[in-house]
């Protein structure tokens, strides 16, 4: 019958049709394991600050940090990402409050450690954003330069102070050269030879960043930019440069940041070296997100999790995203 001469030969829709063939065929799957919560802290009891540059959410005092750790072990999110919002007065020039044993960051190690244990991972900042008057990740001369040696002394103590806290992954976002192999070698000499390092190894000098800054209280401080330290989004095989050097001084992990603008970059990353990769949806995605679901231009339970599955189709071990409470709800509900 010369009505059925011309069928299509594979009909690719035929597996899309119901929805047990989808999960069927899926080549990527999201689970609440892939997702790190990064949470802000303030002084305080019982504080909950809102950050309004980041609808949905707040500053928590270290009691109410416990509570979030809670939340997080409750939803089966493996890891939190601490940052510190240090109050203005004990803010420098030379940031010396990261070295502080009693800082924010580290009471609320301790605190979430005594609670919980090993329930759940503690990954912690290091760079001196937090901590300096000027808002610069580092040491800075007359100039304004951020000077790259003198900065990494300063971030060797810093992820000491926070491994002798308890931190289990110590993060460094600095972008200074070479301070993965000096703080890889300090943690080892000071009996953290089990402590980890996820390295931001390719982070970009990105305008995303911005409500992060109000987060952490550095964008008002900030002078001047990070372009003289952090990669320029024209480059790639820059990152893969930075990445191979990271590994190389002793990363266990890298991270790519931020995340949907550079998922090419996650995919060349996982590709060519066989490390978990790590990408950090950062603040103006998740403003993005936000404003796009509240103007009615997307779902945003939908669009949560499709921006999530993609970071895992790039080849992602994992993500950072300050929607891993909710999507680890909707991820319970869904399935
Ligand atoms: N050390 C700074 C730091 N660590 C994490 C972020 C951004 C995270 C986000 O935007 O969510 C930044 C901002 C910056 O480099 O200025
Ligand atoms: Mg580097």
């Amino acid at each position: 019958m010369s009505d059925f001469a011309s069928f299509p030969n594979t009909r690719m829709r035929r597996s899309r049709v119901a929805s047990w063939s989808r999960k069927m065929v899926a080549e990527t799957t999201l689970d609440s394991s892939d997702l790190i919560w990064p949470l802000f802290i303030t002084e305080g009891v019982s504080v909950e600050e809102p950050i309004a540059a980041l609808p949905g959410v707040s500053r928590w005092s270290v009691d109410n940090i416990v509570n979030r750790a809670a939340e997080a072990i409750a939803l089966g999110i493996p890891c939190i990402a601490l940052f510190p919002n240090t109050q203005t007065d004990r803010r420098s020039n030379d940031g010396d409050e990261a070295l502080n044993p009693d800082n924010l960051m580290c009471r609320a190690i301790r605190a979430i450690k005594a609670a919980h244990g090993d329930a759940i991972g503690v990954l912690t900042d290091v760079a001196l954003d937090p901590y300096t008057a000027h808002g610069q990740d580092g040491l800075i001369d007359e100039s304004g330069y951020v000077l790259n040696d003198e900065t990494v002394a300063v971030l060797v103590d810093q992820a000491v102070n926070q491994a002798n806290a308890g931190a289990d992954i110590i993060a460094p976002s600095d972008m200074m050269d070479g301070r993965i192999g000096a703080i890889r070698k300090a943690l080892e000499m000071n009996g953290h030879s089990n402590v980890q390092i996820m390295s931001y190894a390719a982070k970009y000098a990105s305008a995303f960043y911005g409500p992060f800054r109000d987060a952490v209280g550095s964008r008002g401080l900030l002078k001047g930019e990070k372009k003289g330290y952090q990669m320029d989004p024209a480059n790639s095989d820059e990152a893969l440069r930075e990445v191979a050097m990271d590994i190389s001084e002793g990363a266990d992990s890298v991270m790519v940041k931020p995340g949907l603008p550079y998922l090419d970059i996650i995919r060349r990353v996982r590709d060519r070296f066989e490390v978990p990769v790590f990408a950090y949806q950062v603040s103006g995605e998740y403003a993005m997100i936000e404003a796009a679901a509240a103007v009615g231009a997307g779902d945003r339970d939908a669009l949560v999790l499709e921006t999530l599955t993609a970071f895992k189709r790039a080849g992602c071990s994992g993500i950072l995203t300050y929607h891993a409470a909710h999507a680890a709800r909707l991820l319970r509900t869904n399935t």
